[in-house]
């Protein structure tokens, strides 16, 4: 049996698709949500008008995750540490799958690694790549990244978590993967910043690309491969989550763009991550000039404008 603990859009998305591989437990912590969900077969607070299949079995009971199988973690990045540190005895010999997109603002690391400090000995995984949670509730055809470790667990989780609509694609290079993943989203908030404040297409396409030469400059220089950024969980999701509007992050830069304040009440991974990208930057003396006005917009000390200029001000270089 499957387990995806976090009941927010994606994980229902994630248990909606997995259904057709056999029965799911989705848990989600509100029990009043988690019975209404049950019952009327949609989470109509963060997945509204998509039905949630009959083998998708919907809990607030956290036995149901600890008698899994495999367990997908579909809570926001910033919540995976306290969520493990409190129930990871618990999970402890499973194949743990970190879907969140993010690094952990305190302690500067990814998912996986968050795992392998809470649970030593559980298989960590991460799914990720360009998906958005309607498009694969909705069974639109969706291409994803398995980055493990472990290899014959890889090809494992790989064959459980693919469908005739999700594909899945392996890696091992669980770094490059879990920062394509998390990098992204600063990118796209950088862009809804362009669009909204009307700097156009063309800078849009010109921040996309070295936004990507940033992103693939960090992740080799923290040990992933140029090569894992250039598939699905980066440049995939770079361009995804850079040009459409159904993203939360694209959707936040939009409204910084604009002037305006974010939705506050919605999960914008990008903002926890520009800081968390900033304070490795400073430590490790890196010059990463998108993720750092990002920082600046989201931290609220300087406009669009500013981070323009600044961009704009950067000596000549080569390509
Ligand atoms: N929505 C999407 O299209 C996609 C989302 N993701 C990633 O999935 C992760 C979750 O995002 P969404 O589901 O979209 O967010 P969401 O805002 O729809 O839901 C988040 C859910 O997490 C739950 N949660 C928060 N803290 C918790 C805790 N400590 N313990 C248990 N549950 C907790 C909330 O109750 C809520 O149900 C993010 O990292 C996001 O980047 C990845 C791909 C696509
Ligand atoms: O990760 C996503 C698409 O791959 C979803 O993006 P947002 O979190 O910006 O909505």
């Amino acid at each position: 049996m499957i387990a995806v603990a976090g009941g927010g859009a994606f994980g229902t998305a994630l248990a909606a698709a997995l259904a057709a591989n056999g029965p799911v437990t989705l848990w989600m912590r509100d029990a009043e949500e988690a019975a209404r969900n049950e019952q009327t077969r949609e989470n109509r607070h963060r997945l509204a008008g998509v039905p949630i299949p009959a083998p998708v079995r919907v809990s607030a009971d956290l036995e149901t995750v600890f008698a899994a199988e495999i367990v997908l973690l579909a809570i926001p990045a910033q919540q995976l540490r306290p969520f493990l540190a409190q129930h990871g005895a618990r999970l402890a010999g499973k194949p743990l799958v970190a879907c969140s997109k993010g690094i952990d603002v305190e302690t500067g690391e990814g998912p996986s690694a968050i795992i392998e400090a809470a649970v030593p000995d559980a298989t960590a995984a991460v799914l990720t790549g360009p998906s958005f949670a309607a498009d694969i509730a909705r069974s639109l055809p969706t291409a994803l990244t398995l980055a493990c470790r472990n290899s014959a667990a890889a090809v494992a989780l790989q064959d459980r978590l693919s469908t005739p609509v999700l594909r899945l694609y392996r890696t091992a290079d669980v770094t490059g993967a879990e920062l394509g993943g998390a990098l992204k989203n600063v990118m796209a908030i950088a862009c809804g910043t362009c669009i909204g404040a009307g700097f156009g297409e063309s800078a849009r396409a010109a921040l996309i690309t070295r936004g990507f030469a940033e992103m693939q400059r960090l992740a080799v220089g923290m040990g992933a491969e140029a090569e894992t950024l250039a598939g699905l969980s980066g440049f995939g999701d770079l361009t995804l989550t850079c040009t459409s509007d159904q993203s939360r992050n694209y959707r936040h830069g939009l409204a910084i763009g604009r002037g305006e304040r974010g939705d506050t009440g919605s999960t914008v991974e990008g903002v926890a991550t520009a800081r968390a990208i900033g304070r490795i930057a400073r430590v490790r003396g890196l010059d990463l000039p998108v993720c750092a006005v990002v920082e600046a917009l989201v931290e609220e000390t300087i406009t669009a404008q500013d981070a323009l200029a600044r961009l704009l001000s950067r000596p000549l270089k080569e390509e």
